[in-house]
């Protein structure tokens, strides 16, 4: 794996920034993550983003901004890609257990490996399917995505995996209002939270959402 070392102090400027105190070893992995995804990304072009240095801006940065705001251990990413933001959430906290879903293959197998170069195989898997036909189980205290699909729209695809009290946890860029405004009856909107993303120009947003199914162990 290419060594990315030269980026800590970048990333390290950037944790200060949004707040987080990780462990050494969350850092040391965040960049073994970075290396693999560049890798990678070079062969089976995994990402628009090419410069390991933008990576870790619009990929890392952007993934952990929302770090503070995930509720409850049990994620499932839904359209996760290369595994954003559930991998880099799991490598940056070890007591989350995350199902990432993508229907394609490449990405997948890059998340597959990832997990097993970053040790996270007890904690994390991957799930190569439509988030349609995934059965989790209902059993998941946040479900998120990062460019996966309109609120409505991810809400409706992913509704069957949120445990009893579960959230949904979208990032977005501009506030999503036309989205928002087109929720379906008995899904609403708990926040919507500006994120700082250290280096990043483009405002960008969590937006956090319940339903019925979801209310109960509030
Ligand atoms: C634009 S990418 C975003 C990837 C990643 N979340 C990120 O932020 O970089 C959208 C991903 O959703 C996946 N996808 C699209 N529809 C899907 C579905 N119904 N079920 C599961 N994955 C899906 C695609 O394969 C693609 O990898």
């Amino acid at each position: 794996m290419s060594d990315l070392s030269h980026l800590a102090p970048d990333l390290e400027r950037g944790l200060a920034a949004m707040g987080l105190e990780l462990p050494a070893r969350a850092r040391d992995d965040l960049l073994a993550y970075l290396a693999l995804l560049a890798r990678w990304n070079r062969s089976y072009n995994l990402t628009a983003v090419r410069e390991p240095a933008q990576m870790l801006v619009r990929h890392l940065f952007d993934s952990l901004a929302v770090l503070p705001h995930v509720p409850g251990h049990r994620i499932a990413d839904v359209g996760a890609g290369p595994g954003l933001p559930g991998l880099v959430l799991a490598l940056a906290r070890p007591d989350l257990a995350v199902l990432s879903i993508d229907s394609n293959g490449k990405m997948a197998r890059f998340q597959r490996e990832a997990i097993r170069v970053l040790g996270l195989g007890e904690r994390c898997r991957v799930e190569q399917a439509r988030v349609e036909a995934v059965d989790g189980g209902g059993g998941f205290d946040t479900v998120t995505s990062r460019a996966f699909a309109s609120l409505p729209d991810f809400v409706a695809a992913s509704r069957h995996l949120l445990a009893p009290g579960g959230r949904w946890l979208a990032l977005k860029g501009r506030r999503p209002d036309d989205e928002i405004a087109a929720l379906p009856d008995g899904v609403w909107v708990e926040a919507v939270l500006p994120l700082h993303v250290p280096d990043l120009a483009e405002q960008r947003h969590a937006i956090i959402m319940a339903g019925p199914s979801t209310e109960t162990a509030a």
